[in-house]
């Protein structure tokens, strides 16, 4: 595991857009595509809009397609949807094809549209492992990653697979890739920033005995491929 920490969230953006535009072209050139998994939330949105601006000529979008990791439970027109968000602030300028963006259904009940979600994966990766070359997660104040928040049966879930799970805390579903799945991937990245994340950062990275219960973000240690987090000075306060 790699640890980056950065002064400033500008200096954390510029550098994981140069991680991202070096996995995307070595995935480019090996395999003739990039598949990126995004994270939804807040903290991404500058990295999204730096990508689609900035360094916009630094990568083949053509050849790169994009997934979600996790996705809220409310109408793709909502303003929390995830994907609602990456396409304000990274397909709107990269002009991103609407077959290059695999959105989750939130038209369906939640387990069917984890159920369509591993379907539409499964297409892409040929009935394959479902190996992707990046995956980008976030991590909340209580030290939830994509949608496995603490106390859910997501934390227990062993299969590689896109599972619904009702958060107690939010009173409401989610639809979130399983660890299992997200540790198969060949790149995993974290990108966790300010001064909320300390506490939970201090328990999930700290010596500690392990507490994947309390802490998902715990289970995140990929198979075979190369772990990464990309934070700052406040988010790392505490460890
Ligand atoms: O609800 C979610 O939260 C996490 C963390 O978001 P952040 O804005 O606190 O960084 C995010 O990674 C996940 O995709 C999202 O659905």
């Amino acid at each position: 595991m790699n640890l980056h920490i950065y002064d400033t969230t500008a200096e954390l953006t510029e550098k994981l857009a140069h991680y991202i535009i070096k996995i995307a072209n070595e995935a480019i050139v090996a395999k003739d595509r990039f598949d990126f998994v995004l994270t939804g939330g807040n903290s991404p949105k500058a990295l999204y809009q730096a990508l689609s601006t900035t360094y916009k000529d630094q990568i083949d979008w053509s050849k790169v397609y994009f997934f979600f990791g996790d996705e809220r439970t409310v109408l793709p027109n909502h303003k929390d949807y995830n994907g609602l968000m990456a396409k304000e602030n990274l397909f709107d300028n990269l002009q991103t094809p609407a077959s290059h963006i695999f959105y989750v259904d939130t038209t369906l009940a939640p387990a069917e549209a984890a159920q369509a979600y591993k379907k539409a994966l499964d297409e892409h990766f040929g009935g394959q492992e479902i190996v992707f070359d990046l995956i980008l997660l976030g991590m909340g104040d209580d030290a939830h990653t994509a949608s496995i928040f603490p106390h859910t049966d997501l934390v227990k879930n062993t299969a590689k697979t896109v599972a619904a799970v009702f958060v107690e805390k939010l009173d409401t579903y989610r639809v979130s890739f399983t660890a299992p799945l997200i540790n198969q991937a060949k790149n995993v990245a974290f990108l966790t920033f300010g001064e909320g994340k300390a506490n939970a950062l201090s328990h999930v990275l700290g010596k500690g005995e392990k507490n994947y219960d309390l802490y998902p973000s715990q289970l995140i240690a990929p198979v075979n491929g190369h772990l990464d987090w990309f934070t700052d000075k406040a988010a790392t306060s505490m460890l």
